[in-house]
Protein backbone atom coordinates (compact mmCIF):
# COMPACT_ATOMS: atom_id res chain seq x y z
CA UNK A 1 0.00 0.00 0.00
CA UNK A 2 0.93 3.59 -1.33
CA UNK A 3 0.09 6.53 1.12
CA UNK A 4 0.95 9.84 -0.12
CA UNK A 5 1.59 12.73 2.01
CA UNK A 6 0.75 16.41 -0.05
CA UNK A 7 2.14 19.68 1.06
CA UNK A 8 -0.54 21.60 -1.27
CA UNK A 9 1.10 24.72 -0.11
CA UNK A 10 4.70 24.04 -1.74
CA UNK A 11 5.99 26.47 -3.84
CA UNK A 12 2.59 28.87 -3.61
CA UNK A 13 0.11 26.20 -4.63
CA UNK A 14 2.59 23.99 -7.41
CA UNK A 15 2.64 21.07 -4.93
CA UNK A 16 -1.63 20.93 -5.41
CA UNK A 17 -1.77 21.12 -9.28
CA UNK A 18 1.40 18.17 -9.26
CA UNK A 19 -1.22 16.20 -7.00
CA UNK A 20 -4.00 16.53 -9.42
CA UNK A 21 -1.70 15.50 -12.00
CA UNK A 22 -0.26 12.45 -10.19
CA UNK A 23 -4.00 10.95 -8.32
CA UNK A 24 -5.13 11.08 -12.02
CA UNK A 25 -2.87 8.87 -13.38
CA UNK A 26 -2.88 6.34 -10.07
CA UNK A 27 -6.73 6.75 -10.94
CA UNK A 28 -6.41 5.51 -14.22
CA UNK A 29 -4.27 3.06 -13.28
CA UNK A 30 -6.53 1.78 -10.54
CA UNK A 31 -3.83 1.38 -8.13
CA UNK A 32 -4.58 1.36 -4.58
CA UNK A 33 -3.37 4.10 -2.78
CA UNK A 34 -4.33 6.55 0.34
CA UNK A 35 -2.93 10.07 0.51
CA UNK A 36 -3.45 13.02 3.49
CA UNK A 37 -3.02 16.32 2.29
CA UNK A 38 -1.73 18.62 4.98
CA UNK A 39 -3.33 21.41 6.33
CA UNK A 40 -0.90 23.51 8.68
CA UNK A 41 2.82 23.49 8.89
CA UNK A 42 4.33 20.78 11.19
CA UNK A 43 0.90 18.81 10.19
CA UNK A 44 3.19 15.76 7.95
CA UNK A 45 5.36 15.27 10.62
CA UNK A 46 2.36 14.45 12.93
CA UNK A 47 0.30 12.41 10.00
CA UNK A 48 3.98 10.29 9.61
CA UNK A 49 3.83 9.81 13.47
CA UNK A 50 0.03 8.69 13.34
CA UNK A 51 1.27 5.96 10.36
CA UNK A 52 4.08 5.14 12.10
CA UNK A 53 1.53 4.39 15.23
CA UNK A 54 -0.53 2.10 13.42
CA UNK A 55 1.57 0.37 11.44
CA UNK A 56 1.51 -3.77 11.09
CA UNK A 57 4.26 -4.22 8.03
CA UNK A 58 6.02 -1.60 5.41
CA UNK A 59 4.82 1.54 5.14
CA UNK A 60 5.80 3.28 1.48
CA UNK A 61 5.76 6.84 2.20
CA UNK A 62 5.44 8.91 -1.14
CA UNK A 63 6.06 12.61 -0.23
CA UNK A 64 4.69 15.46 -2.37
CA UNK A 65 6.12 18.72 -1.51
CA UNK A 66 9.56 20.76 -1.12
CA UNK A 67 12.72 19.75 0.84
CA UNK A 68 10.28 21.31 4.15
CA UNK A 69 8.07 18.36 3.86
CA UNK A 70 10.30 15.70 3.57
CA UNK A 71 11.54 17.41 6.80
CA UNK A 72 9.00 16.96 8.34
CA UNK A 73 8.40 13.56 7.13
CA UNK A 74 11.67 12.05 8.26
CA UNK A 75 11.07 14.28 11.61
CA UNK A 76 7.88 11.60 12.26
CA UNK A 77 9.22 8.57 11.46
CA UNK A 78 9.25 6.35 14.53
CA UNK A 79 10.69 3.24 12.80
CA UNK A 80 13.01 3.45 9.84
CA UNK A 81 12.98 0.24 9.40
CA UNK A 82 9.58 -0.34 8.57
CA UNK A 83 8.91 2.76 5.56
CA UNK A 84 10.49 3.29 2.50
CA UNK A 85 10.40 6.42 1.26
CA UNK A 86 9.33 8.30 -2.05
CA UNK A 87 9.61 11.56 -3.25
CA UNK A 88 8.11 13.70 -5.99
CA UNK A 89 9.62 17.13 -5.81
CA UNK A 90 7.07 19.81 -5.86
CA UNK A 91 9.40 22.96 -4.13
CA UNK A 92 10.52 25.76 -5.19
CA UNK A 93 14.38 25.19 -3.70
CA UNK A 94 14.08 20.77 -4.46
CA UNK A 95 17.92 20.47 -3.35
CA UNK A 96 17.14 16.95 -1.91
CA UNK A 97 15.67 15.90 -6.13
CA UNK A 98 18.45 17.72 -7.39
CA UNK A 99 21.05 16.18 -5.12
CA UNK A 100 19.30 12.77 -5.79
CA UNK A 101 18.63 13.52 -9.76
CA UNK A 102 15.20 12.49 -9.39
CA UNK A 103 13.25 13.17 -12.74
CA UNK A 104 12.16 16.50 -13.31
CA UNK A 105 8.99 15.37 -14.80
CA UNK A 106 6.25 14.42 -11.66
CA UNK A 107 4.96 11.66 -13.84
CA UNK A 108 8.49 9.86 -14.59
CA UNK A 109 9.04 10.32 -11.01
CA UNK A 110 5.90 8.25 -10.30
CA UNK A 111 6.79 5.69 -12.36
CA UNK A 112 10.21 5.26 -10.82
CA UNK A 113 8.35 5.11 -7.70
CA UNK A 114 6.06 2.70 -8.52
CA UNK A 115 9.00 0.31 -10.30
CA UNK A 116 11.74 1.49 -8.41
CA UNK A 117 15.12 -0.43 -10.02
CA UNK A 118 16.41 -0.56 -6.24
CA UNK A 119 15.59 0.87 -3.04
CA UNK A 120 18.92 2.48 -1.20
CA UNK A 121 19.69 3.09 2.71
CA UNK A 122 20.80 6.80 2.81
CA UNK A 123 21.98 8.73 5.62
CA UNK A 124 20.69 11.10 7.88
CA UNK A 125 21.38 13.76 9.71
CA UNK A 126 20.81 14.52 13.24
CA UNK A 127 21.16 17.56 15.49
CA UNK A 128 20.72 18.25 19.13
CA UNK A 129 21.44 21.88 21.30
CA UNK A 130 21.87 22.20 24.40
CA UNK A 131 18.81 24.37 24.45
CA UNK A 132 16.50 21.64 23.98
CA UNK A 133 15.99 21.96 20.26
CA UNK A 134 16.03 18.33 18.24
CA UNK A 135 15.71 17.45 15.20
CA UNK A 136 16.39 15.00 12.00
CA UNK A 137 17.94 16.76 8.45
CA UNK A 138 18.22 15.33 5.31
CA UNK A 139 20.02 17.70 2.93
CA UNK A 140 21.39 20.18 5.26
CA UNK A 141 21.57 22.46 8.42
CA UNK A 142 23.46 25.72 8.93
CA UNK A 143 24.50 28.10 11.17
CA UNK A 144 25.15 31.77 10.73
CA UNK A 145 24.77 33.05 7.09
CA UNK A 146 22.99 30.58 5.50
CA UNK A 147 20.44 30.23 8.04
CA UNK A 148 19.57 34.06 8.61
CA UNK A 149 18.71 34.01 5.18
CA UNK A 150 16.26 31.25 5.85
CA UNK A 151 14.96 32.55 9.08
CA UNK A 152 14.36 35.90 6.85
CA UNK A 153 12.61 34.37 3.97
CA UNK A 154 10.46 32.69 6.52
CA UNK A 155 10.11 35.58 8.33
CA UNK A 156 9.35 38.15 5.36
CA UNK A 157 6.87 36.19 3.16
CA UNK A 158 8.45 37.15 -0.18
CA UNK A 159 9.55 33.86 -1.00
CA UNK A 160 5.80 33.12 -1.38
CA UNK A 161 5.14 36.14 -3.37
CA UNK A 162 8.11 35.80 -5.82
CA UNK A 163 7.15 31.79 -5.95
CA UNK A 164 3.87 33.11 -7.15
CA UNK A 165 5.49 34.91 -10.24
CA UNK A 166 8.19 31.66 -10.36
CA UNK A 167 10.73 33.67 -9.10
CA UNK A 168 11.29 31.86 -6.21
CA UNK A 169 15.22 31.19 -6.62
CA UNK A 170 14.85 35.17 -6.82
CA UNK A 171 14.49 35.17 -3.47
CA UNK A 172 17.11 33.61 -2.23
CA UNK A 173 19.38 35.70 -4.40
CA UNK A 174 17.96 39.02 -2.56
CA UNK A 175 18.04 37.98 1.35
CA UNK A 176 21.44 36.75 0.23
CA UNK A 177 22.99 40.04 -0.57
CA UNK A 178 20.88 41.82 2.33
CA UNK A 179 22.25 38.69 4.79
CA UNK A 180 25.49 39.34 3.68
CA UNK A 181 25.75 43.10 4.74
CA UNK A 182 24.26 42.74 7.94
CA UNK A 183 24.68 39.32 9.57
CA UNK A 184 27.27 39.37 12.00
CA UNK A 185 30.73 37.17 11.87
CA UNK A 186 30.28 34.63 14.93
CA UNK A 187 32.85 33.47 17.18
CA UNK A 188 32.85 29.90 17.38
CA UNK A 189 34.52 26.94 18.96
CA UNK A 190 34.68 23.22 16.91
CA UNK A 191 34.85 19.95 17.59
CA UNK A 192 35.42 17.46 15.03
CA UNK A 193 34.31 13.94 15.55
CA UNK A 194 35.23 14.37 19.26
CA UNK A 195 38.81 15.69 18.86
CA UNK A 196 39.88 19.16 20.19
CA UNK A 197 37.76 22.18 19.33
CA UNK A 198 39.52 24.80 17.38
CA UNK A 199 38.41 28.48 17.82
CA UNK A 200 37.70 30.52 14.91
CA UNK A 201 37.03 34.34 15.40
CA UNK A 202 35.19 35.47 12.09
CA UNK A 203 33.08 32.81 11.37
CA UNK A 204 30.37 33.51 8.36
CA UNK A 205 28.33 29.99 8.20
CA UNK A 206 29.03 26.43 9.70
CA UNK A 207 27.17 23.87 7.38
CA UNK A 208 26.65 20.43 7.54
CA UNK A 209 25.51 19.07 4.43
CA UNK A 210 24.49 15.75 3.23
CA UNK A 211 23.69 16.17 -0.01
CA UNK A 212 25.66 18.47 -2.25
CA UNK A 213 23.41 20.90 -2.87
CA UNK A 214 21.01 23.58 -0.49
CA UNK A 215 19.36 26.99 -0.93
CA UNK A 216 17.95 26.28 -4.53
CA UNK A 217 21.15 24.83 -6.43
CA UNK A 218 23.89 26.07 -4.34
CA UNK A 219 26.57 23.41 -4.69
CA UNK A 220 28.06 24.38 -1.11
CA UNK A 221 29.69 20.76 -0.48
CA UNK A 222 30.73 19.22 -3.75
CA UNK A 223 32.21 15.92 -1.80
CA UNK A 224 28.73 15.49 -0.02
CA UNK A 225 28.17 12.04 -0.35
CA UNK A 226 24.33 10.70 1.00
CA UNK A 227 25.35 7.01 1.25
CA UNK A 228 29.01 7.30 2.80
CA UNK A 229 27.55 7.79 6.41
CA UNK A 230 29.54 11.41 6.56
CA UNK A 231 28.59 14.63 7.38
CA UNK A 232 30.40 17.00 4.56
CA UNK A 233 30.87 20.56 6.61
CA UNK A 234 31.52 23.53 4.80
CA UNK A 235 33.51 26.30 7.33
CA UNK A 236 33.72 30.11 6.13
CA UNK A 237 35.74 32.32 8.35
CA UNK A 238 38.05 35.01 8.26
CA UNK A 239 36.83 36.10 4.81
CA UNK A 240 35.92 40.37 4.19
CA UNK A 241 32.54 40.07 3.41
CA UNK A 242 33.22 41.90 -0.28
CA UNK A 243 35.52 39.32 -1.04
CA UNK A 244 32.52 36.71 -0.03
CA UNK A 245 30.22 38.50 -2.42
CA UNK A 246 33.06 38.14 -5.49
CA UNK A 247 32.99 34.47 -4.64
CA UNK A 248 29.73 33.99 -4.55
CA UNK A 249 28.62 32.93 -8.03
CA UNK A 250 31.50 29.95 -7.90
CA UNK A 251 29.15 28.41 -5.46
CA UNK A 252 26.77 27.60 -8.21
CA UNK A 253 29.55 25.37 -9.51
CA UNK A 254 31.46 24.03 -6.37
CA UNK A 255 34.46 26.10 -6.86
CA UNK A 256 34.71 28.18 -3.62
CA UNK A 257 36.24 24.89 -1.75
CA UNK A 258 39.66 26.31 -3.63
CA UNK A 259 40.07 29.58 -1.89
CA UNK A 260 41.48 30.41 1.41
CA UNK A 261 38.99 31.08 4.75
CA UNK A 262 36.58 28.35 3.15
CA UNK A 263 37.16 24.64 4.54
CA UNK A 264 36.01 21.71 3.86
CA UNK A 265 36.19 18.25 5.62
CA UNK A 266 33.99 15.36 5.92
CA UNK A 267 32.82 13.91 9.53
CA UNK A 268 30.79 12.06 11.42
CA UNK A 269 30.23 14.44 14.47
CA UNK A 270 30.93 18.03 14.93
CA UNK A 271 30.03 19.76 18.49
CA UNK A 272 29.91 23.54 18.44
CA UNK A 273 29.92 26.28 20.88
CA UNK A 274 28.96 29.32 20.05
CA UNK A 275 29.86 32.60 21.97
CA UNK A 276 26.49 34.15 21.27
CA UNK A 277 23.63 32.74 19.87
CA UNK A 278 23.06 32.53 15.95
CA UNK A 279 20.31 31.15 13.51
CA UNK A 280 20.46 27.39 12.65
CA UNK A 281 18.12 25.72 10.08
CA UNK A 282 17.40 22.35 9.19
CA UNK A 283 16.69 21.50 5.62
CA UNK A 284 15.93 25.29 5.25
CA UNK A 285 13.16 25.70 8.15
CA UNK A 286 14.71 27.85 11.02
CA UNK A 287 13.63 26.71 14.55
CA UNK A 288 15.85 29.14 16.53
CA UNK A 289 18.79 30.52 17.45
CA UNK A 290 20.92 28.85 19.71
CA UNK A 291 24.84 28.99 20.92
CA UNK A 292 25.44 24.99 21.93
CA UNK A 293 24.84 22.76 19.17
CA UNK A 294 25.98 18.86 18.10
CA UNK A 295 25.39 17.23 14.91
CA UNK A 296 26.10 13.50 13.87
CA UNK A 297 25.25 11.62 10.83
CA UNK A 298 23.32 8.59 11.35
CA UNK A 299 24.43 6.30 8.23
CA UNK A 300 22.16 3.84 6.33
CA UNK A 301 18.97 4.88 8.14
CA UNK A 302 17.01 5.81 5.49
CA UNK A 303 15.19 3.19 2.43
CA UNK A 304 14.65 5.46 -0.20
CA UNK A 305 13.24 4.34 -3.69
CA UNK A 306 15.22 5.26 -6.34
N1 LIG B 1 -1.54 23.40 4.31
C1 LIG B 1 -0.49 24.17 4.62
N2 LIG B 1 -0.65 25.50 4.79
C2 LIG B 1 0.40 26.30 5.04
N3 LIG B 1 1.67 25.86 5.20
C3 LIG B 1 1.88 24.55 5.05
C4 LIG B 1 0.83 23.63 4.75
N4 LIG B 1 1.33 22.40 4.66
C5 LIG B 1 2.67 22.52 4.89
N5 LIG B 1 3.00 23.80 5.12
C6 LIG B 1 4.33 24.40 5.35
O1 LIG B 1 4.83 24.80 4.08
C7 LIG B 1 6.23 25.07 4.26
C8 LIG B 1 6.97 24.96 2.97
O2 LIG B 1 6.90 23.67 2.47
P1 LIG B 1 8.01 23.04 1.53
O3 LIG B 1 9.38 23.27 2.08
O4 LIG B 1 7.61 21.65 1.29
O5 LIG B 1 7.84 23.84 0.18
P2 LIG B 1 8.75 24.95 -0.45
O6 LIG B 1 9.19 25.91 0.60
O7 LIG B 1 8.04 25.49 -1.63
O8 LIG B 1 9.97 24.09 -0.99
P3 LIG B 1 11.55 24.04 -0.66
O9 LIG B 1 11.71 23.73 0.80
O10 LIG B 1 12.08 22.95 -1.53
O11 LIG B 1 12.05 25.41 -0.99
C9 LIG B 1 6.69 24.12 5.34
O12 LIG B 1 7.28 24.88 6.36
C10 LIG B 1 5.39 23.46 5.84
O13 LIG B 1 5.36 23.40 7.24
Amino acid sequence: MYHFIINPKSQSGKGRKIWELIKKELDNRKLTYEYTITRYPHHASEITRDLCNNLSGILKLIVVGGDGTVNEVINGITNFEQVILGYIPSGSSNDLGRSLKLPKDPLLNLETILKPSRFRYIDIGQLKTAEGYEGKFIVSSGIGFDASICEETFRSGIKKFLNRYGLGKLTYIIIALKQLLTCPFITAEISVDKGPATKYKQVLMITSMNHKYEGGGMMIAPAANPFDGKLSVCLVHDIPKLKTLILMPTILFGKHTRFQGIETFNCKNLDIKLHSPAYLHSDGECPGAFKYISLDCISNTLRIMI
